[in-house]
């Protein structure tokens, strides 16, 4: 696999690390071979790697997928919540599981009192604004030393608790920071109810496929805390240290909940059994799943995936094909996914090069705002650069199948012609749909190849701004973060409102 750090495999045994063996007609049917190699449970591949005991890291394991409960039925009547709660904890230490629906209800008492007007409520035990002024001077001094408070945060973690290092990847180049930053981006928004809820609803859904459990949050608020304090100097004091607590208090709160309600409707992962591997172009592969449960997502979103070889490493992909429905008998679905192997990338290279019909991945739950709201008639520009084009083909194919009338542009960039390898799929929706029209932008001439008729010359964002008028359209731009940035100014420079762009930044930053 060209470009894999020689990682991980020797470290998960000699059994663990092999890829399976490729079927040898066909695939075999999912599901029975299934418990995988990246199965998350008691002796998992990754406790025997990490000599954790089974029982620290799952004192009750999760249920393999297969035999866990069925989905909720939809529109069950939810019963009112009962009278309001349990206190938030004082210390974060002395955060305990509640049931979903008390720590539902805990949870909104508790982000309560920093409303947007920072009035407080009487009686509640969230941050006061005076907790929120203290947070915000601890930030800014911890966030320009975010990469070392990080190095202690997880070194604090594992050493008081070795077992919660099977939750993370062998490697925690990618990952290291990710969870502190999450923490701190929480204490930002600590003044915003409405944005931490939604931030840390997320969070915590997306979190389930680590197999994060209620008991980890005490000892992960502890190294937090450690962290700061160490990293705060002479702006740390105990009116600080209290205000944090009760922050992490509600996070914890806020995030143990919406785990719990997830967990009454939805797997924390599913399974996804590779169709096919199909090479588009040297380097990218239209990768097709079909998952073991229904997959509820939107076009236009992404899906994190795990594979076999990548034990706890995940990447996101969009998915580029409309989701199936019982009113669309003619949409198969299967996932299919255009993946490029990128130098060093793990999870991209195992997918191009190495997946086989018959391996298992998995999915964790689908994710993106660049979701189109088939009501709207305002005209629509679709840009897609490279493999950012997946999303907008199954925005098209969405719009088609909701009956969709409305005009839509599609802008289908790469550096080199040889990589516009979705063209003869937008050719064919092109000329099915009407009120569609395609445009491609070749950055890069290259001796020997030729464009699209009609290609045009420059990056995206250069073509983009070129052309128009865009006033009066709404935009979803998909691609490299350069790219999307870059095409955002020019867009709102011709008059294109904010508000009516769509786009999921690889940074998560907007
Ligand atoms: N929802 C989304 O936003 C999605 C994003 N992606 C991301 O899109 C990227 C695709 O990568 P590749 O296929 O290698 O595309 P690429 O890097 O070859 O670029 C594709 C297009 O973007 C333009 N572009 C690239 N860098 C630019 C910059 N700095 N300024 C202005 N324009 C720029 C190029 O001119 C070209 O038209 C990946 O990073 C992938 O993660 C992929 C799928 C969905």
């Amino acid at each position: 696999m060209p470009g894999t750090p020689p990682l991980a495999v020797d470290a998960l045994g000699p059994s663990e690390g092999q890829p399976p063996e490729p079927a040898q007609s066909g695939y075999a049917p999912m599901i029975a071979n299934a418990p995988a190699l990246n199965w998350v449970g008691p002796d998992d591949a990754w406790s025997r790697a990490w000599a954790a005991p089974a029982a620290a890291v799952h004192p009750s394991a999760p249920l393999p997928i297969e035999a866990a409960p069925p989905p909720m039925p939809q529109g069950i009547p939810v019963a009112p919540l009962p009278p309001p709660p349990l206190p938030l904890p004082g210390s974060v230490v002395a955060v305990v599981p509640l049931a979903a629906r008390q720590k539902a209800a805990a949870a909104r008492q508790a982000v309560g009192p920093a409303s947007a007007d920072g009035a407080a409520d009487t009686g509640s035990v969230g941050p006061t604004p005076q907790d929120i002024v203290l947070i915000r001077r601890s930030l800014a001094v911890v966030e320009p030393v975010a990469d070392r408070a990080t190095a202690h945060f997880y070194a604090g973690l594992f050493l008081a608790r070795p077992e919660l290092r099977a939750l993370f990847p062998a490697a925690m180049d990618v990952q290291r920071d990710r969870l502190f930053r999450a923490l701190l981006a929480a204490g930002r928004a600590a003044d915003d109810p409405p944005t931490l809820v939604d931030y840390l609803e997320k969070l915590a859904r997306g979190h389930r496929r680590y197999g994060v459990r209620d008991e980890h949050y005490a000892p992960v608020g502890a190294a937090l805390l450690a962290a700061l304090e160490r990293y705060c100097g002479r702006e740390w004091s105990e009116d600080t240290a209290r205000a944090w607590e009760k922050v992490y208090g509600v996070i914890s709160q806020v995030m143990m909940a919406a785990a719990a309600r997830d967990a009454q409707s939805s797997p924390a992962w599913w399974q996804g059994e590779v169709q096919s591997v199909e090479p588009v172009t040297r380097d990218i592969a239209v990768v097709t799943l079909r998952t073991d449960h229904h997959y509820p997502y939107r076009a236009g979103q992404y899906a994190s995936i795990e594979v076999p070889w990548w034990p706890r490493v995940w990447r996101n992909y969009s998915l580029a094909c409309p989701a199936a429905a019982p009113s669309r008998p003619g949409v198969d679905g299967l996932l299919r996914m255009h993946v490029k192997a990128v130098p060093a990338g793990w999870v991209s290279n195992a997918l191009v090069h190495r997946a086989q019909p018959g391996d298992v991945v998995r999915l964790g739950p689908a994710q993106g705002r660049m979701v189109v709201d088939p009501r709207e008639t305002d005209p629509l520009l679709l840009v897609g650069g490279g493999t950012g084009v997946a999303p907008l083909l199954a925005i098209v194919e969405e719009l088609a199948l909701s009956g969709a009338r409305r005009t839509v542009e599609v802008h289908y960039g790469a550096r080199r012609a040889e990589e516009l390898y979705a063209w003869p799929a937008l050719q064919e929706l092109d000329r099915r749909l009407p009120w569609l029209s395609i445009r491609t932008a070749v950055a890069e001439p290259t001796p020997g190849t030729t464009p699209p008729a009609g290609a045009e010359r420059g990056t995206l964002p250069e073509v983009i701004g070129h052309s128009g008028p865009w006033e009066g359209y709404r935009a979803c731009l998909s691609g490299p973060s350069a790219m999307i940035r870059r095409t955002r100014g020019v867009l709102l420079g011709a008059g294109v409102r904010a508000e009516h762009m769509l786009y999921d930044l690889e940074d998560g930053q907007s």
